[in-house]
Parts: C-alpha cells; structure tokens; sequence
C-alpha cells in the first residue's frame, strides 16, 4: 500500500513537476493477478484496481495491520466500476456478476471480497474508491442505465460528455462515497470546464480509455495558481478540496471520478469563470 500524506495549497504550488506528481499522480492503477492501493490522508479515501486474469484476487487481505482492522471493510464501503471484460466479485459468498462500465457498492462489514474474469484473455479491470464508514448500506450492483445518464456541454466549446452516476444519493445511499463515468464525445477535449473547486469534498479522477500516443492535460492547482500534469491512459489524479480538477485531451477519453468528504450533493460546487482562472 502507498501513502500519500495530505498537502497545503501554499506548499503546492512551490511544486516542481517531479515533486506534483509524486504528491498527486497515481501512475499505475492496474497489474494483472494483483490489487493495487494507495492510501491518500486527503479524506482516508483508498484508490486502485483490481486486474485478476488467470487467477482470483482478493482486497486488502494484507493491510489490516496497517488501517489497524482485522478486515478491509470492518470500518470502509467501496465503490468498484469495471472498465475491462466480463468478471465476477464474490463478497461472503455472494457472487456479483459485473460485466463492462457496471458498477458494485460494498458495504462496511464485508469479510471477504474477491474478483475474477470471466475469461482470462479479456480480462476484467476493476477500479475501485473505498472510504471510512460508519454504518452498514446494503451491496448493490448498479449498471450503465441505472446511473442516470446526462449528457452535457457543446461541440463548439469542445465539450460534449455523458455523466453517469453510478453511485450517488438518487441510486442508493452509501456512508460517504459518490462514484461516476463521464464519457467524452469524438472531438470532444475538455472535462468540467468551466471548473469548479468544492471546498467540501476531495475528488479523484481516473483517466482511461485513450490510446499510447495520447495524452490528458489535467488542470490542478487553486484557480489562480493553476498548474498541470500530464496523464496518459489508466492513471489517477488525487484532488484536494482547494484544488480544481479538469482536463484537456489531445484526443477524447473517459474518466470516473470519485468523491468524499462533507455531503454528497453533485452540484455543490463553487464554479469559476475562465475570466477568472490564472
Ligand atoms: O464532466 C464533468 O464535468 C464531470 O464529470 C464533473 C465531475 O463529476 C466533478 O467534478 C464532480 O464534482
Ligand atoms: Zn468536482
């Protein structure tokens, strides 16, 4: 498990690029017969994927010692969307079938959760946001059409993207976690922008579906210290609640955020104007 350590705005933005993405970047989500994991002090929200090819792989069989539990869930929920093949996730013996962009929310108190592709050729990628809880909501599996898709933004600003929103308050109640896919059109570059920072949650975004040669520009930083980093397929960007996130393409790409924090209201944000942004 990595840690990242919580981080000022003011020793931000003293950032060389090196030093920002070794603070904010999660560079690789996705082994194959593994789990990965990084553990962020920004709101304890937990990050990684779950690649399980010719084998199962369980959760955080081995951090109890390090979250100080005797299971991963004793006192988290998790959020999984699948972005690869077909797979199945077994939670006490309860199996789950959880085929391409379908989503699974865990519930605090679940012993044993493990994953596997239904063909190992194809395998399925699981990524997942796990957040501390204090109360037990029942394990849903929610898919595409459930996740009440919208479809936003104008060609002519480049913009045009569905948000689906797999796990929010309107599709079943969860401790804290929040969890989407927002989809861009062909020739469609930017993601939420205008941005918006909201002072009350930290988000993650996790960039996928985009070629070798390709790249997403993320915009980070206090609106009028912006910053970037440069991501390229299947990586993560950790947002505190001071910073904006967004991102331009040099092609279009999908990314699923994740939230946590003070409330789970998708529209609490406090936008900025372009005219604003420095
Ligand atoms: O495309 C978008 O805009 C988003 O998906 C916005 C994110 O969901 C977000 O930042 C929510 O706070
Ligand atoms: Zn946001």
């Amino acid at each position: 498990m990595q840690v990242r350590q919580s981080i000022h705005s003011d020793h931000a933005k003293t950032l060389d690029t090196a030093q920002l993405r070794r603070e904010f970047l999660i560079e690789k989500i996705f082994e194959k017969n593994a789990c990965t994991m990084t553990y962020s002090h920004i709101d304890r929200i937990i990050v990684g994927g779950v690649m399980p090819a010719e084998k199962s792989v369980s959760i955080g069989d081995d951090v109890g010692k390090q979250l100080g539990v005797s299971y991963f869930l004793e006192r988290r929920e998790l959020g999984v969307i699948n972005i690869g093949g077909p797979g199945l996730i077994v939670v006490d013996g309860t199996t789950y079938e959880i085929g391409h962009e379908e989503a699974l929310y865990v519930g605090k108190g679940g012993k044993h959760v493990e994953f596997s592709s239904v063909d190992a050729a194809k395998p399925a990628k699981f990524y997942y946001n796990s957040a501390p809880a204090h109360t037990t909501f029942p394990n849903k599996k929610i898919t595409l059409a459930e996740a009440s898709p919208q479809t936003i933004g104008d060609a002519a600003t480049s913009n045009r993207r569905t948000i689906n929103k797999f796990i929010v308050p309107d599709v079943l109640e969860t401790c804290q976690l929040t969890m989407g896919l927002t989809k861009l059109e062909e020739g469609s570059l930017w993601n939420t922008m205008p941005c918006h920072t909201h002072e009350r949650r930290m988000e993650v975004y996790f960039y996928f579906n985009m070629e070798e040669e390709t790249a997403v520009f993320h915009m980070m930083g206090q609106p009028q210290e912006t910053r970037h980093l440069l991501v390229h397929n299947e990586q993560a960007v950790i947002s505190p609640s001071w910073s904006i996130h967004s991102g331009v393409g040099t092609k279009n790409y999908t990314f699923i955020w994740g939230m946590v924090g003070e409330n789970q209201v998708f529209d609490d944000m406090d936008h900025v104007k372009v005219s604003e942004l420095r």
